[in-house]
């Protein structure tokens, strides 16, 4: 890079929860497999966690709402939240801005891994398939700006590079946030004017 150059404004955007309906298709995956169980409704959703939630209702449902992700096609079959194909694209258009999908496989990552690749390449072309990245520490991924649903994100880096925005999601459209912290509540919220913010 040249002297004086602008350096790209890093954006990392998050896959479950901010460009995939991972808790939409866990409700009705659930729903489909189970339809004798007791659920819990999304607006009744606290905690990153739905297999603690579910656990936490009776001990055995923990199992069962894991079994509907780590079932073969789920991560592929997963909707994209509205708005966020176009934003993605828009943002990576951007004048002096680089955008990465930074996403944590499941530990029993059989499914998961090879089909978060084929949503990313279905839904967003194979150039977004180099931008991949899948960490189950993304504190260790370098960039300006994290989009991502999870309330706390931790690993080994205790100071990550990236700043933090809240993506409202069921499980945590309750919480106070900080006045630190900044949410973004949709795809039609004003994350444009958050990069512009960011660059200054
Ligand atoms: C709600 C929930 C999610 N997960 C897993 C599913 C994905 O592999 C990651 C998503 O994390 P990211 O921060 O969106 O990349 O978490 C899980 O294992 N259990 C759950 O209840
Ligand atoms: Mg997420």
């Amino acid at each position: 890079m040249e002297l004086g150059e602008q350096r790209a404004l890093r954006v990392l955007l998050d896959m479950d929860g901010v460009l995939a309906d991972f808790e939409g298709s866990l409700l009705r995956g659930f729903r489909d497999r189970f339809p004798q169980e007791p659920y819990v409704a999304l607006e009744d959703r606290r905690g990153f966690s739905a297999r603690n939630q579910y656990g936490a209702l009776r001990p055995d449902l923990a199992m069962k709402v894991a079994s509907v992700y780590e079932a073969p096609g789920f991560f592929l079959d997963l909707e994209p939240i509205p708005g966020a194909l176009e934003a993605v694209q828009e943002m990576s258009c951007m004048k002096d801005t680089e955008v990465f999908i930074c996403t944590s496989p499941l530990k029993k990552y059989d499914y998961c891994t090879s089909e978060k690749y084929l949503w990313v390449d279905k839904y967003l072309g194979p150039q977004f398939v180099d931008r991949l990245i899948l960490t189950r520490d993304k504190t260790v991924v370098l960039g300006d700006l994290l989009i991502d649903d999870k309330d706390v994100i931790q690993g080994q880096e205790k100071k990550p590079s990236w700043e933090h925005i809240l993506f409202t999601c069921c499980h945590n459209q309750h919480l106070d946030l900080p006045a630190s912290k900044r949410r973004l509540n949709s795809w039609s919220d004003n994350w444009r004017e958050i990069l512009e913010n960011k660059r200054k």
